[in-house]
């Protein structure tokens, strides 16, 4: 593998906060001779963040990893019960789970608290929001985010995948429980087809709830074939889907083999820990411009310094405490003061680090969420339209062009209309089958154009950035597409001034 170079560079500038400067929105830094954003860094304080890097190669990669599926499939109790099983719950609290959960009659849901956390998702027994966990397998470091597999919640399952570079679907294996998450209206098709067109390659089948087949292989055969067929219809590739039996209330095969005669006269497989140990860690995008959707925003600073924070995780490229950073839309340039990743503090920070920093020079009131923090030599490009391949959802009536939608990226809801519907494509070679073609119905995958209504937002392709690359087009509630950005439209250059 060849190592990534850093793309820092060093030219001069002078425009809002930089020494000078002429950078289109298009990304592309119109001037050779910009500032770097180091400049003020004195150069024996910088940091050569790809030997830093390196360094910390050594550790086990760090991913995140979203459970989804169909409501009550058993995705919090089996994920709680992991997280126990592998001592990631301290004893005490899991007792007391246990206790309160009992004196209420919903003895069956401790596990499930351990991801459930509000008091509403308690009583009701779904989860609403997303939950987000983190442990170690031996060779793997995991943020986990529990989705809700509520059809009322869509919008948030969708905030956790499109951060996921893995997910664990959880079926129920139970009588009828299977057909009801997979029929028309069930959540397992529309979340793995969600998953899929948000750019999750990577999937774990949970057959959960076997206990309650006595282990029967027909049933888990049955799931396999039909899941399966479905699946590789959907895009996935055969060799990224692993089925794993489980019982998330028992506990069996999740954190090692199950000795359950029942199973082991048919299953020699892993359990879920090693399957989950073995996921392909994503490719860091160290070498491409810095890159960060905020998600989160708040005056004042890490300790008791002033400023603004802003939490998001960095999407590419790198970071360092004295360099500028732009945050578009607005443009305007902060300073690095201090940055936390993971929780610890420290001066640098790279693609796939969850990150907290504080920037002054930032007015709060231009910050909005679905911003993003980028490099002002390669700024984010902010557009009103934009092309995208998209995989149509159960729609009650075909797409046609002008379909108004709501655009759901990174953190932002926007009206927008498709506006031009390009092409049919053929869902596992991408080939095209049909242009212009006047309507997408239902598991159609196609190209098409899309113009947001009210404002212009940063986006880039999926092919540059993974996450502002993905998105999700929703209307009177329910999800009608996914897919990625495939080429930003920039109508006229906008200049910084
Ligand atoms: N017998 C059996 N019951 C299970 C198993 N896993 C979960 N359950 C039960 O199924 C019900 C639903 O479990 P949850 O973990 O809340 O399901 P969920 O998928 O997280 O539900 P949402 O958060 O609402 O989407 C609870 O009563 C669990 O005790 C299992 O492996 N075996």
């Amino acid at each position: 593998m060849t190592k990534p170079k850093a793309t820092i560079s060093t030219a001069p500038s002078k425009l809002k906060g930089l020494d000078s400067n002429l950078t289109t929105p298009s990304g592309t830094p119109t001037s050779s001779r910009a500032a770097s954003p180091l400049a003020k860094i004195p150069a024996s304080k910088r940091i050569n963040v790809i030997e830093e890097y390196a360094k910390r190669s050594n550790e086990k990669p760090s991913m995140n990893l979203v459970v989804i599926g169909h409501v009550d499939a058993g995705k919090s109790t089996l994920m709680g019960h992991f997280l126990y099983d592998l001592g990631s719950v301290n004893e005490r609290v899991m007792q007391k789970y246990e206790r309160d959960s009992q004196k209420i009659g919903k003895g069956s849901f401790a596990y499930a608290w351990v991801l459930d956390e509000t008091g509403e998702e308690r009583d009701r027994g779904i989860t609403m929001d997303i939950a987000t966990n983190y442990f170690e397998t031996p060779h793997r470091q995991f943020t986990l985010l529990d989705a809700p597999g509520h059809r009322d919640f869509i919008p948030n399952m969708i905030s956790g995948t499109s951060q996921a570079d893995a997910a664990i679907l959880v079926v129920d294996a139970a009588t009828g429980g299977f057909e009801s998450g997979f029929d028309a209206n069930g959540q397992t098709k529309e979340h793995a087809l969600l998953a899929r067109s948000l750019g999750v390659q990577q999937l774990v089948i949970a057959i959960n709830k076997l206990d309650m087949t006595g282990w029967d292989q027909v049933r888990f055969d049955e799931i396999v074939a039909k899941l399966g067929a479905f699946l590789l219809q959907a895009g996935y590739r055969k060799n990224n889907i692993t089925y794993v039996p489980v019982s998330g209330l028992t506990g069996e095969n999740l954190v090692k083999k199950c000795e359950t005669t029942e199973l082991t006269s048919w299953y020699d497989g892993p359990c879920l820990l090693d399957v989950i140990d073995s996921i392909t860690p994503p490719v860091r995008l160290l070498d491409k411009p810095f890159r960060m959707g905020v998600s989160d925003f708040f005056k004042g600073g890490i300790g008791s310094s002033g400023g603004i924070s802003l939490a998001g995780s960095i999407d590419s490229g790198s970071v360092q405490v004295g360099e500028q950073v732009m945050v578009v839309p607005g443009n305007e340039i902060g300073v690095v003061k201090t940055l936390q990743v993971n929780d610890e503090t420290t001066n640098w920070g790279a693609a796939g680090d969850s990150v907290l920093m504080t920037l002054s020079g930032l007015d709060i009131l231009n910050l909005s969420t679905g911003c993003v923090l980028c490099t002002p030599l390669h700024p984010v490009p902010i557009t009103t339209s934009f092309t995208a391949q998209i995989v149509v959802f159960d729609v009650r009536i075909p797409i046609t062009s002008g379909f108004p939608v709501i655009l759901h990226h990174q953190s932002s809801n926007e009206p927008a209309s498709i506006v031009k519907l390009l092409s049919v494509l053929d869902k596992s070679t991408g080939e095209v089958i049909k242009r212009n073609p006047r309507h997408l119905s239902k598991g159609a995958t196609a190209k098409v154009k899309i113009q947001l209504s009210h404002r212009s937002i940063p986006l880039e392709t999926f092919k540059d950035n993974k996450q502002l690359g993905r998105i999700m087009l929703r209307k009177g509630g329910e999800t009608v597409a996914a897919g990625v950005v495939d080429e930003v439209i920039i109508m006229k250059k906008l200049y910084i001034i």
